[in-house]
């Protein structure tokens, strides 16, 4: 059921994916951070870009984190930041995000087992969250310094595909910034550029920021669990709660 539904069937896709595989295992294994652009193609991107579009117009976000506009911090008016959607590809009229995620299904699978025996880093990849869908309004909105992963809660890749046409990242802002851990001062500065996929290490090597963005910044995230540290994770979970409702607890 995890991996995708469809593979792409002839030959010079599959070159293709064990293609971008290689990118990905020796960016990844040597940067913790790998970028591939024209991940779809202009055709299918536009495909995927329309169906999010649709989503937004139909009222299918919901209000992300409430981050504060520093710039508007006198009157306090907080301004939404990323505004959200959660999907797991199967939804009626959502068919090329779907496509989309299976590609990177596709991926992450065949770097899983062509690096080091099933292995990409010391992981063991055997699930993923759902797509989660973000639209970033474009007034100033921006998104703090943090880590995805601080605290072991199983995942461990980050893939965030991008669907922003024409982005100037000097009229319109909307950078992702990485400090990734190792690279001593140096930052890792990623346009949202469309039809680009990022994949990264989700855990505290990459603590990453969006600068405010002036035009509406879509992106698409998915994240790949580890089984052991997934397990772990909802052992302790499961734990937590049990303690936490014993009676004589709060
Ligand atoms: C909801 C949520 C969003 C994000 N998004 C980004 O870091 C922005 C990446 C980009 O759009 O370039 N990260 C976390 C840990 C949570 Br939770
Ligand atoms: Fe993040």
């Amino acid at each position: 059921e995890f991996l995708p539904s469809f593979l792409p069937r002839n030959r010079n896709n599959l070159e293709e994916i064990d293609d971008i595989c290689r990118n990905v295992i020796s960016d990844m294994n040597t940067w913790g951070v790998c970028v591939v652009n024209n991940f779809l193609g202009t055709e299918k991107g536009i495909s995927v870009l329309d169906e999010v579009l649709n989503m937004y117009s139909a009222g299918m976000f919901r209000d992300g984190q409430l981050v504060s506009n520093k710039a508007a911090a006198s009157d306090l008016k907080t301004i939404r930041g990323d505004q959200i959607a959660w999907l797991d590809g199967k939804e009626k009229n959502c068919q090329n995000i779907g496509m989309l995620i299976s590609k990177v299904d596709a991926i992450i699978m065949r770097a899983n087992k062509m690096y080091n025996n099933g292995k990409m880093g010391d992981y063991t990849i055997n699930g993923r969250t759902k797509a989660m869908v973000a639209c970033y309004p474009g007034y100033g909105s921006h998104y703090v310094k943090h880590v995805d992963n601080p605290n072991q809660d199983g995942r461990c890749i980050t893939a965030i595909y991008y669907l922003n046409r024409d982005w100037d990242i000097k009229q319109n802002g909307g950078l992702l910034r990485i400090f990734p851990e190792g690279w001593q001062d140096q930052v890792a500065d990623i346009e949202p550029l469309f039809d680009r996929i990022l994949f990264f290490w989700s855990d505290r090597r990459n603590p990453h920021e969006v600068q405010p963005a002036y035009k509406t910044r879509y992106a698409i995230t998915l994240w790949y669990f580890d089984a052991e540290e997934r397990n772990e994770a909802c052992r302790r979970y499961q734990r937590d709660r049990e303690i936490n409702s014993k009676p004589g607890n709060p």
